[in-house]
């Protein structure tokens, strides 16, 4: 049942939020138009309004055969029905000339309307809608000349419509500031507070999309793992706050250096870094790095640095359909790392 409800209800948390609002608006006037419906078909039985009975059964049936037809194109739904439901209403108003129910059915319309099509189209088609349903009843208040009630009613409708826009412009307003607030969030989940870079959060996910996308393509992946090197000393020697200095002008230099759209860069650690990068071939995959690596090496000169700084990095080739794991990957990369950093430092190893 649960499982049903929450089907039915879409309840998708990742839904943005005002679009989510409409669906439930949506799916509560179907609920209350079948409700609604089957009230008054049992009422019309009860009294013997038999042909209104009629109009009623077949009305629902009608209903019911309409949204299991249109299946996937359901959301379309509630907008049809609700036009219906209007539509009913002017002509209950043209033909019985009364006024009666008229009213809680117009304030219903208006505030449905707003909900499902927000405030900017929503005031269009309340303005339009309360245009035709009081030129209907100024002609017959007309003939009556009950000009008061006339005013009475236009007066409540207007006020009723302004309501409706103000609230509709706060809530969605309000749930946008939700979304831009949810957005802000995930996205200081996903980068590294220090440089601004994707972090270690976001590497596998991105190295998965990037290696299956090298398998339809006839690219190479590039996979590199940089180290600082003797970052510690740098650290002991200039302090805490000169190393930030330094990973962040490293950060900065990545970035400037990686500006293809599939190029990424990540701060996986502390002074630790990763770049994904796709080429034509092995040789222009090291240029890249090396290219790199030498501007790492006059960083200083540009940068206010305590000193130069070097780095150390293991380069992986991935090629397409290599049928290699994400960590296998990382793994593999990591251990070329280690190569360059046992056999002198401020160098790149690579897998080939
Ligand atoms: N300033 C600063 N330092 C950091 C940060 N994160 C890690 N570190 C430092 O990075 C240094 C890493 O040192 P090690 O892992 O010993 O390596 P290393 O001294 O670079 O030596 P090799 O890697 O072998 O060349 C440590 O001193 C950490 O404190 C950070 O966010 N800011």
């Amino acid at each position: 049942m649960k499982k049903w409800f929450e089907t039915y209800l879409q309840l998708d948390k990742d839904i943005d939020t005002n679009s989510y609002r409409r669906n439930i608006t949506g799916k509560l006037i179907l609920f209350l138009s079948y409700i609604i419906l089957v009230a008054a078909m049992l009422g019309n039985f009860v009294s013997g309004h038999m042909v209104i009975f009629y109009v009623n059964i077949t009305f629902l049936t009608v209903l019911s055969i309409w949204l299991s037809l249109v299946g996937r194109h359901r959301k379309y739904s509630p907008q049809f029905i609700l036009h219906l439901m209007a539509l009913g209403v002017l002509a209950v108003v043209y033909f019985k000339q009364g006024t009666e129910y008229t009213p809680i059915w117009c304030f219903l319309y208006i505030f449905l309307v707003m909900s499902l099509y927000g405030h900017k189209i929503g005031l269009y088609i309340c303005l339009v809608f309360m245009t035709i349903l009081l030129s209907l009843l100024f002609s017959f208040t007309g003939e009556t000349i009950n000009v008061m009630e006339f005013f009475r009613f236009s007066m409540a409708s207007c006020f009723t419509l302004f309501f409706a826009y103000w609230a509709e412009l706060l809530i969605s307003r309000t749930f946008g500031d939700l979304i831009a607030a949810k957005e802000q969030l995930v996205s200081l989940t996903k980068t590294d507070a220090l440089t601004g870079l994707l972090n270690r959060r976001n590497f596998n996910e991105v190295l998965a999309v990037q290696m299956s996308s090298v398998d339809r393509s006839n690219e190479l992946l590039a996979l590199v793992i940089i180290d600082i090197d003797h970052f510690k000393t740098y650290n002991d020697t200039f302090g805490h706050p000169a190393g930030d200095v330094a990973l962040i002008a490293l950060a900065n230099l990545f970035n400037v250096q990686m500006k293809r759209i599939t190029d990424s860069v990540f701060r996986i650690g502390g002074e630790e870094f990763a770049l994904l990068y796709q080429t034509k071939n092995e040789a222009s995959a090291l240029k890249v790095i090396e290219d790199i690596r030498q501007a790492v090496e006059g960083l200083d000169k540009y940068c206010e640095l305590e000193q130069q700084i070097t780095i150390s990095a293991g380069l992986l080739h991935i090629h397409a359909n290599q049928n290699i794991t994400v960590e296998k990957a990382y793994e593999l990369a990591d251990a070329l790392l280690y190569e360059a950093k046992n056999s002198g430092r401020n160098k790149v190893v690579t897998s080939s």
